[in-house]
């Protein structure tokens, strides 16, 4: 049984897959407590890997993305297993502070100021602005690094850094943006 917060379908509106049409997997709970956090997510209801299946395959899109809360709290490598048998191309939005199954299709990971990071693999690197030195994360081994405004709030701060550190791409909150969950 996992802690499930909801599933929903919508696009991706973060990162590298922007405006992909996606279904959501948001586990309840997490390890850190970033004060900026945009997410109610302790609430949830157990469910078994066969109700995950049966809701996620109720959407078209071929990709899921796990989330949360914190989802390598919850995922292992039978349930990644079972999403690519429903013919599922598995994303994980994380904060990278613990391992993850090495069969995930895509790692966004989102690393956060005084965590330690468990993780090597990651294919982009998400960071929330708040004025930090980004240089720190430029050593990660990841193919794609995004900067992203804090609540929509320091947008051209976050531009600004991004246009002076061109190895970075903006993610806007396109979800917030264009009103879809
Ligand atoms: C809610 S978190 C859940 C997944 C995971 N716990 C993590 O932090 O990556 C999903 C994404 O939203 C980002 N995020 C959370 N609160 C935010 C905020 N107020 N403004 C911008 N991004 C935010 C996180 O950094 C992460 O990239
Ligand atoms: N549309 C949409 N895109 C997202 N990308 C990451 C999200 C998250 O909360 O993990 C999220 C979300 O909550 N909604
Ligand atoms: S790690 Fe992610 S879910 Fe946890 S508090 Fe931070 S932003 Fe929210
Ligand atoms: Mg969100």
């Amino acid at each position: 049984m996992r802690k499930i917060n909801e599933i929903f379908y919508s696009l991706q509106g973060e990162g590298y897959h922007t405006g992909t049409p996606a279904v959501f997997v948001r586990f309840s709970g997490c390890n850190l407590k970033c004060s900026f956090c945009d997410t109610q997510h302790e609430e949830g209801t157990l469910m078994t890997d066969d109700e995950i299946i049966a809701e996620v395959s109720k959407y078209p899109a071929a990709t899921v993305i796990l989330t949360g809360g914190e989802p390598s709290l919850w995922i292992d490598d039978a349930l990644v297993d079972r999403l690519h048998e429903a013919g599922k191309y598995v994303c994980i939005e994380t904060n990278g502070t613990r391992p993850l199954p090495a069969s995930i299709d895509w790692v966004t990971c989102s690393p956060k100021q005084g965590a330690r990071l468990a993780i090597t693999r990651m294919d982009e690197v998400k960071v929330v602005y708040e004025g930090q030195d980004i240089s720190i994360y430029e050593r990660l081994s990841a193919e794609h690094f995004f900067l992203q405004p804090c609540s929509c709030y320091n947008t051209a701060l976050t531009v600004d850094c991004v246009m002076r550190h061109p190895k970075w791409r903006l993610s806007l909150q396109t979800h917030k943006l264009i009103d879809i969950r």
